[in-house]
């Protein structure tokens, strides 16, 4: 085999600097054949990965294998390089894309069963693993004509205002205090919330709207916002969207929510709604703020189409 490392060096808070030596170290140790590319910028991965590809296209080696090490934003940036390139050259043979975590919150990592401990995670990459199709979550937003692709979850409400807030605190970057800063920011969202307006049209089933939405998460994974277990039975082996969403919570029915989320039972409750479909159609009013991976979408009124799309994945 022949690896193709994609590393983001500050994921993690620097914690990919920091075992960056060690990884090496268990890869010589593994006498495997390896080559790195460091990101040296912001979706810097979606270019290395889409050159990388171009590269084996001409030398087309079938036994190539690339990893994103980092955190889920690289993983994300990767396969949507991968996605792009293959939408652009069509081929039988696809590259299959393999996750190293060393960043912070990797709930991809979670979702899939993979080692949250490098080691181990990089001990099944090179030995174990095989190529296995997942179902990348896919979306078309209709009102700009564009398209992009999710490995975990989109959000719009809730879960992408606190992305927004935490990312915004100057806390984000410490080790320890990063911590804080989303518990901070989650308490902040909760008390000052106002619920939206969403209509959601899943495949074969009538239009459903709500008035006072609080959180509209699809998701691909049963993890979110660094370790919730938000849908226990979503799976990237299966080609449905789970999404939930949750209506604008009294203060009591916020405690019964987060206490039967730890009893994996929440989705029984009257407020939440949950639906798992091929395909569905999303539309907010407002302007709300919209997450994908944990990166920022922006603020605005959603009106998406969402799928999933079929990729291979080097997993064990
Ligand atoms: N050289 C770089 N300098 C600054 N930012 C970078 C660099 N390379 C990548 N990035 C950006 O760092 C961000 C965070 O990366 P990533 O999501 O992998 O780590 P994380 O946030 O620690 O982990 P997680 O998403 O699992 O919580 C991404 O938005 C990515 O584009």
């Amino acid at each position: 085999m022949k690896y193709f490392i994609i590393i983001n060096l500050h994921a993690g808070g620097d914690n990919a600097k920091k075992v960056w030596p060690a990884i090496q170290r268990q890869l010589a140790a593994s006498h495997a054949d390896y080559q790195t590319l460091y990101t040296a910028y912001p979706n810097h991965a979606i270019e290395l990965s889409e050159q990388i590809l171009d590269e084996l296209d001409t030398t087309s080696p079938a036994d190539a294998v690339l990893i994103a090490a980092g955190g889920d934003g690289t993983l994300h940036e990767t396969l949507l390089g991968c996605q792009r390139y293959y939408q652009a050259h069509p081929h039988d043979h696809q590259v299959p894309t393999a996750f190293l975590p060393v960043g912070s919150g990797n709930d991809f990592a979670r979702g899939l069963k993979i080692p949250l401990k490098w080691e181990n995670a990089l001990a099944d990459i090179l030995s174990g693993a095989t190529s296995k199709i997942i179902n990348v979550g896919h979306y078309v937003d209709l009102d700009h004509h564009l398209e992009g692709f999710f490995t975990n979850n989109l959000g719009i409400g809730f879960d992408a205002t606190v992305v927004h807030l935490a990312n915004k605190s100057s806390l984000k970057t410490h080790q320890f205090f990063g911590k804080f800063s989303y518990m901070a920011a989650i308490l902040n969202v909760i008390i000052h919330f106002q619920g939206f307006h969403a209509e959601i049209q899943p495949a074969n089933v009538p239009e459903v709207t709500f008035d006072n939405v609080f959180l509209l998460t699809t998701t691909d994974i049963p993890y979110f916002g660094g370790g919730i277990n938000i849908v226990p039975t979503a799976s990237v082996f299966d080609d449905h969207l789970d999404l939930v969403v949750v209506e604008k919570p009294s203060l009591w029915q916020l405690i019964l929510f987060i206490s039967m989320i730890f009893l994996k039972r929440h989705l029984r409750l009257k407020f939440i709604h949950h639906y798992h479909e091929k395909e569905l159609f999303i539309k907010t009013n407002g302007n709300r703020l919209g997450q994908i991976d944990g990166e920022e979408l922006g603020a605005r009124s959603y009106n998406l189409k969402l799928n999933t799309i079929k990729y291979p994945f080097w997993v064990r």
